[in-house]
């Protein structure tokens, strides 16, 4: 784990997260950070990502470095994109629009930070000779900034937008939100199917975590500038019992997907799968792709590290259907292991709201620059000029690969 900033500017995402903690009001802190339970899973989703050893190749020209690819069959620049997360307001007034406009940068001369970056310059003022990196930003239902706003703050049409759905008991209530994500130009819909109930946050509980009252779901404010929804949360509903109380728990394959595919041609993800068997049924169930995620350990404690989950999933998915991941990424190389492994993107979320805490929008900027900084010279240093030469052989896997030779293996004379 990397120091805390010694100087202030956050020059990893282990230095956003230190800041963040530091400055943070102790219940939002608890309630961006924790998990649940004994939060094994949300230590593991980090660890495990160590036992994975990479396999670096040399002396392959890396002077340029590539990063693009597709997601969904679109051009993105980059695959490293943003998970959905409830509430950004509560990190910085920006909120999902800071999030939206501070999408990846692309600096023409990449791969390493400046030190002109490191002294702060690029903090208050990312430079100019940068161009915005397009990849995807799923936007939560629960946003603070209602979805049509999110959209309309984005000028790069490489970014693509998907909208992240929880199905309600009152199916009319998320059939509006459909509507609503598809007028606005949203381009999938990535409905969350881990979170039949809330997973228990000992932490929020302890804080009686609640949602200070300037906070609005400005997606559920029936009559505000954009919003038309219904799900108005009464000021005595903890935000637990809003979630609760709301969602239907009774969720199926065969009612629940059914329907939702039913009401929108949209393209629909799922996000929380972590096994072979429910990935055959999204493919059964038309869904275009998965994302291998455990809520970021904050729903089912006690399952898989979701980089340790990845590798079942694509296997079922035997490219019919693409498979992304998240799951404390908080590094280049995470991304890089990812891809190895065979995710197609790699979504982050507590890094993104430990951005906006430290500095709103160019704080997002900055630690989302970071990651893609990383990323490039992660590749360069194992050999990969292109996304395309992230496989499987930069993979030492536990217990699979060849085993180590032992000294004396090879015979004297060599
Ligand atoms: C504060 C917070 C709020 C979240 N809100 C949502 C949400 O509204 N919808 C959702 O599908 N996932 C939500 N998630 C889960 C993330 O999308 C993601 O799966 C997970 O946090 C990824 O792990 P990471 O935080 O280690 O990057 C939330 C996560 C956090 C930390
Ligand atoms: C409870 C939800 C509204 C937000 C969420 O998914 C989360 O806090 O993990």
């Amino acid at each position: 784990m990397a120091a805390s900033p010694t100087a202030g500017v956050p020059v990893c995402i282990d230095d956003f997260e230190a800041i963040a903690k530091s400055t943070l009001p102790a219940a939002t802190w608890g309630y961006y950070t924790s998990g649940a339970n004994d939060e094994d899973t949300l230590r593991d989703n980090r660890e495990a990502f160590r036992k994975y050893k990479l396999r670096p190749r040399i002396l392959r020209d890396v002077s340029k470095v590539n990063t693009t690819t597709t997601i969904l069959g679109k051009k993105a620049r980059t695959p490293l994109c943003v998970a959905p997360c409830a509430m950004h307001e509560l990190a910085h007034p920006d909120g999902e629009i800071g999030t939206s406009k501070g999408q990846p940068i692309y600096q023409k001369q990449p791969l390493f930070i400046s030190t002109e970056d490191i002294n702060g310059s690029i903090v208050n003022q990312p430079k100019m000779a940068v161009a915005d990196l397009g990849s995807v930003m799923i936007l939560s239902t629960y946003s603070t900034k209602a979805l049509e706003k999110v959209i309309a703050a984005n000028s790069n049409p490489d970014t693509h937008y998907w909208f992240q759905l929880y199905v309600y008991k009152e199916r009319g209530i998320s059939e509006k939100l459909v509507r609503r994500a598809e007028a606005a130009g949203f381009e999938a819909l990535v409905l969350t199917v881990d979170a039949p109930v809330l997973g228990r946050r000992l932490l929020d509980a302890r804080n009686r975590f609640n949602p200070p009252p300037y906070i609005r779901l400005e997606n559920f404010i029936e009559g505000s500038a954009t919003g038309d929804g219904t799900l108005d949360k009464s000021e005595s509903e903890t935000f637990g019992e809003t979630f609760g109380n709301r969602g239907d728990a009774g969720l199926t394959w065969e009612e629940g997907i059914a329907w939702l595919r039913s009401i929108t041609k949209l393209p629909i993800i799922l996000k929380g799968v972590l096994t072979a068997e429910d990935t055959e049924l999204a493919v059964k169930y038309g869904c275009a792709g998965v994302i291998v995620s455990n809520h970021g350990g904050r729903q089912l404690d006690g399952v898989l590290a979701t980089i340790d989950a990845l590798p079942e999933v694509v296997e079922a998915a035997n490219g019919r259907i693409e498979v992304y991941m998240d799951g404390g990424v908080r590094k280049g190389t995470d991304i890089i292991k990812a891809l190895a492994l065979g995710a197609r993107a790699v979504f982050i979320a507590r890094p993104i709201l430990y951005g906006l805490a430290y500095n709103g929008e160019a704080g997002a900027k900055l630690a989302l620059k970071i990651l893609q900084d990383e990323l490039e010279s992660g590749m360069a240093l194992s050999g990969c000029r292109d996304i395309n030469d992230i496989n499987e052989s930069l993979i030492h896997f536990p217990g699979h690969q060849p085993q180590p030779r032992r000294l004396g293996y090879y015979p004297s004379k060599l």
